[in-house]
């Protein structure tokens, strides 16, 4: 080796989760810690990460095309949000006051709101008004220190539509330094068009969406929405193993509200992942368990719709093994916010997770949700150079010091995109100007 593209210095902490895999139960709290710690960077991978001094005297003879002192703030692997439904028009201010008088999230849904108020604003909207929207939702989220960002469609509920959100995606995917995965969601709600006859809207999915979809290559994972009321454990496993049949790897929003057996489902078919789990069974664990089925917990949804009840992700850890994982699930409805470290908040208060646990979750856990442990999630050698720099002490003081951004800083691929808390890049506004 005989340079170095970017020299990471004056780390006063590098924590990470090891390795590649998922981190599963009480692996997910053993964390590594080096103190005084430098990364050197090549080609947008890290090439050698270890104390200061060791960095220093690997790197006597070679050149160092730029170096940065992060003044001894905390570096992480930059941080991963595996749920998103980032695409999409309009907002849902409007449904506040019915929420607060008390009426349900599937209530509004089945009053034709909901889901079906966004998909009517989504649809209405230009590809270049959702560029415009979802990029400030991408800069926000790099603000906070996510470098890899999950985007479903399903706010679209036909062919053109779904197309046109996942064009977005793909289009954001190309343009933002932010990297973006895709999931179609055709199975997100049954569209008002289809109202009652759930199983014909089923079989256009199957035979028409899903394969098209896959034909142009715009997603890499299909999601369903299983739940009473929208769709059944018979119609999502119809959705879901049509999507592999097409190599769209199953994901699934699984027991959120009722317990249907949506994670049993998520361990018959080998779903990468199953999310929400509120209601899910002991059962639905050991299924999941088993089949290796990543839980993805989403704190900011179940405080947002005020609710009482949590995942239980103390025994999805300690009794089941599993691998959780975290996201913000930012969406219009239930859980209109992109702030990564709101959910850190939450998993610590309401899920109880330590704080490492919570950064094995943001972070290793998350890449594994959207297959991608072997490229990011943990700082190693050979792996993106996706940082993430805090401007906090220790890992605790993340969840303890609420309702403000940590982040000072973002390495994404090599490239210092967010210093000082600001963008560094002008190309994070130019889409969103438009
Ligand atoms: N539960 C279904 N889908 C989203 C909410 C979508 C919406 O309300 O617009 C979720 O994951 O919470
Ligand atoms: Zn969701």
């Amino acid at each position: 080796m005989d340079r170095i593209d970017l020299l990471v210095t004056g780390i006063g902490r590098l924590i990470t989760p090891p390795g590649d895999a998922p981190r599963c139960g009480h692996q997910m709290k053993e964390v590594h810690e080096i103190r005084d710690a430098g990364i050197a960077i090549h080609e947008g991978r890290i090439l050698f990460v270890g104390t200061a001094q060791e960095v220093m005297s690997l790197l006597a003879n070679v050149e160092i095309t730029a170096t940065i002192n992060v003044g001894g703030r905390m570096v992480t692997p930059g941080l991963v949000d595996p749920h998103t439904h980032l695409v999409h028009g309009g907002s849902r201010e409007h449904e506040l006051a019915l929420k607060r008088s008390g009426v349900a999230y599937l209530d509004i849904l089945a009053q034709g709101g909901g889901i079906h108020s966004t998909v009517q604003s989504t649809r209405a909207a230009s590809e270049q008004d959702l560029i415009t929207k979802a990029w400030r939702s991408l800069n926000e989220m790099l603000l906070n220190g996510v470098t890899t960002v999950e985007a479903k469609s399903g706010y679209g509920l036909t062919l053109l539509d779904e197309l046109k959100q996942l064009r977005v995606a793909k289009r954001l995917n190309d343009t933002h330094p932010l990297d973006i995965v895709s999931t179609f969601m055709g199975g997100h709600a049954v569209p008002l068009a289809y109202k009652g006859r759930a199983e014909a809207y089923v079989d256009l999915l199957v035979r028409e969406m899903i394969p098209e979809v896959a034909e142009a290559g715009l997603a890499e994972f299909c999601d369903v929405f299983c739940e009473l009321g929208v769709f059944t454990i018979e119609q999502s496993r119809r959705i879901l193993l049509k999507g592999l049949e097409y190599g769209l790897h199953p994901k699934i929003h699984a027991d959120e509200i009722e317990p249907l057996g949506g994670a049993e489902l998520a361990g018959e078919i080998g779903a990468i992942s199953a999310e929400h789990l509120l209601a899910a069974t002991d059962q639905g664990f050991a299924a999941m368990a088993e089949h290796g089925v990543i839980p993805v917990l989403l704190p900011g949804t179940s405080f947002n719709l005020g609710l009482a009840k949590h995942a239980r992700a103390r025994e999805m850890i300690d009794t089941y093994e599993l691998p959780v994982a975290l996201a913000t699930d930012y969406n219009p409805g239930s859980c209109p916010t992109e702030s990564i470290q709101i959910v850190m908040m939450l998993a610590s208060l309401n899920l109880k997770m330590t704080p490492e646990e919570i950064l094995t979750a943001c972070t290793l856990n998350a890449a594994n949700a959207l297959g991608r442990g072997g490229d990011i999630g943990s700082i190693e050698v050979g792996k993106r150079a996706d940082l993430t720099i805090f401007d906090a002490p220790n890992l605790a003081y993340l969840p303890y010091h609420f309702g403000i951004n940590h982040t000072y800083g973002v390495i994404k691929n090599g490239h210092v995109i967010v210093w000082n808390r600001t963008l560094v890049t002008d190309e994070a506004g130019t889409e969103g100007g438009r």
